[in-house]
């Protein structure tokens, strides 16, 4: 799914308006039926107090077709008009007589603290404050509005985005953004439920299909593109009768260090779980009984030190390499860096500690090999890009680096992105469970394996954080977020792929699914 920015859905706007010949007071009138089949699906009549509070623009004017359509079914509702300004929009003000000519009165008109209603914890509040053409922080008695409405126990309900957040724009003042239970956003989501900073306020949400223009919405490049099953579905390459493991490639895991070999078992083993032909560990001299033993399918090349990597001399020809899990910052392994960086045809996942090594040694990052797939946790990605002032400066700040090395650039956390140039990839799969000691690993094993088996370097980053979110989805269905373990994540790679195509019926007893 496409991401856009406000402008764009502004101009999608416009141009839906224009094609297909209808008023922009239909539109609204479409998105109010919307949210309104959306809430009575829920509701089914219960007679609970539902608080609209519309602010003076379209998204106020929303609030105000939600308003009619809840009382004309005969909803217990409460309109109120946060008076901001006198500068209504036309659809504000047509929606504004509308519900006058079913309820017989004018909303109630909030000027300022006096005007707060008390509100219920049984209660229910709809925020249509303000939508996508927020302009500025909201102040005054309308921040402290939303304060009033963020202390209250009621379940609350943003309409298209939560009041005081921009859709791409960084966050100014976080005591001045409803957070809300739930959102229901127009059409697509905005970049901002996908960001640390931001994504908070939005809680879960459901995108509405309001009918904006196809070809529009196909043709014109995205902010962003949200990565779901029907993404990955696509991603997926198919096995032919004939294959066999030669086809699939040969990864090449060069990891570990004294006391974290465990880095090693875990990569190596999600390469072959994801699927590689064959798997070679590279490590140091301490780690080759425990690979031979915990991943006796995989081959084993032993540095000459006994304890960390000094020098990477391999006589196979990998067809995709991963390098960094517990490699530790000898340096002597950062030497062994250099030099491997020099054999630029390999395909390379750089994670951990080699992303610690290039952080702490420039000249690493001018050999840097064109194509790399780089897959930073945020204070690895700090090392990397320097600090940065809030999620936006630091998406600019990516993708800069991204342009400028010409690697791809992995941000692992909740949604992790992956940057490619310009190109933003939000993922949707993964869980708080998968904050655990070696998840990270399984990630590089599982790009790795997938760039083994011939996927280039963008598609085995999207699919493989795909994979790796979705098996440790699968994981948290069966033991909760707590007890997830990285072997956990990499043992439900199999499900992840048997999830990929299974009817919907056949997933729900064992996903996790998101929004
Ligand atoms: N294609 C779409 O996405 C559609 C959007 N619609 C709605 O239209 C909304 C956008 O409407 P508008 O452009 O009228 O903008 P909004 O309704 O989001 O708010 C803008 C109004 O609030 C004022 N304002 C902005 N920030 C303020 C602040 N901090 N303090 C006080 N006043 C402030 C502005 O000057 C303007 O009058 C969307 O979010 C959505 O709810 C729907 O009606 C139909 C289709
Ligand atoms: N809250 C979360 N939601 C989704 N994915 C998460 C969450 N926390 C961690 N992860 C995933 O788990 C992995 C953790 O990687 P990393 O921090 O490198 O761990 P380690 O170094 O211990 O292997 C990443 O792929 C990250 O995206
Ligand atoms: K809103």
């Amino acid at each position: 799914m496409k991401i856009f920015s406000a402008e764009q859905l502004y101009e999608a706007d416009k141009i839906t308006v224009e094609k297909q010949e209808i008023t922009t007071e239909a539109l609204m009138e479409r998105a109010g039926i919307q949210i309104f089949q959306w809430l009575n699906r829920r509701l089914n009549g219960a007679p609970v107090p539902i608080r609209i509070f519309c602010g003076i623009g379209n998204n106020g004017g929303d609030g105000l077709v939600l308003g009619r359509l809840m009382i004309e079914h005969g909803y217990n509702v409460i309109v109120y008009v946060v008076n901001c300004s006198d500068k209504r929009s036309k659809n504000f003000l047509l929606n504004y007589d509308r519900i006058k000519n079913v309820t017989k009165k004018w909303p109630t008109l909030m000027k300022g603290e006096a005007d707060f209603p008390e509100i219920g914890s049984e209660d229910i509040i709809v925020d249509a404050i303000f939508g996508i053409g927020l302009n500025r922080c909201p102040g005054g008695w309308v921040k402290k509005l939303i304060q009033y409405l963020n202390e209250s126990k009621a379940f609350k309900l943003a309409i298209d985005i939560p009041s005081g957040l921009y859709a791409n724009l960084p966050l100014e003042d976080k005591e001045a953004v409803l957070k809300a239970n739930h959102t229901l956003t127009f059409q697509t989501p905005k970049l901002s439920f996908f960001l640390p900073e931001t994504a908070p306020f939005v809680s879960n949400f459901d995108a509405l299909e309001i009918g904006l223009d196809i070809e529009f919405l196909q043709t014109t490049e995205p902010l962003a593109q949200l990565i779901s099953k029907p993404e990955a579905q696509r991603f997926y390459k198919p096995r032919e009768k004939f294959d066999h493991k030669g086809t699939y490639g040969h990864a090449l895991i060069i990891a570990g260090s004294y006391g974290k070999i465990g880095a090693a078992v875990l990569s190596t083993t999600s390469a072959f779980r994801i699927g590689a032909g064959m798997v070679t560990a590279f490590v140091p001299k301490c780690g080759y009984n425990i690979l031979q033993t915990t991943v006796p399918e995989a081959m084993v090349i032993t540095d000459k030190e006994e304890e960390f990597i000094s020098e990477i001399a391999f006589d196979i020809e990998p067809s995709a390499i991963g390098v960094g899990m517990g490699l530790g910052k000898n340096k002597a392994t950062v030497a062994a860096l250099k030099v491997l960086f020099q054999k630029k045809d390999i395909p390379l996942v750089i994670d951990a500690d080699a992303l610690n090594n290039i952080s702490e040694n420039k000249d690493l990052l001018k050999l840097l090999p064109k194509n790399s797939v780089l897959t930073p946790h945020p204070g690895e990605l700090k090392r990397l890009i320097g600090e940065w002032k809030n999620d936006y400066d630091k998406l600019e700040k990516a993708k800069k680096f991204s342009e400028k090395h010409e690697v791809v650039l992995v941000i692992k956390g909740a949604y992790t992105i992956t940057v490619f140039s310009n190109k933003l990839y939000i993922n949707t799969t993964g869980n708080p469970g998968m904050g655990t000691a070696g998840s990270g690993d399984a990630l590089s094993g599982v790009i790795t394996g997938l760039l083994s088996q011939g996927y280039d370097q963008l598609l085995a980053s999207v699919f493989g954080v795909y994979m790796h979110g979705r098996a440790g989805d699968i994981a948290a269905g069966q033991m909760g977020y707590e007890a997830i373990m990285a072997g956990d994540v990499i043992d439900n790679l199999s499900e992840a792929y048997i999830d990929l195509f299974a009817r919907e019926e056949e997933t729900t007893n064992n996903s996790a699914e998101k929004s």
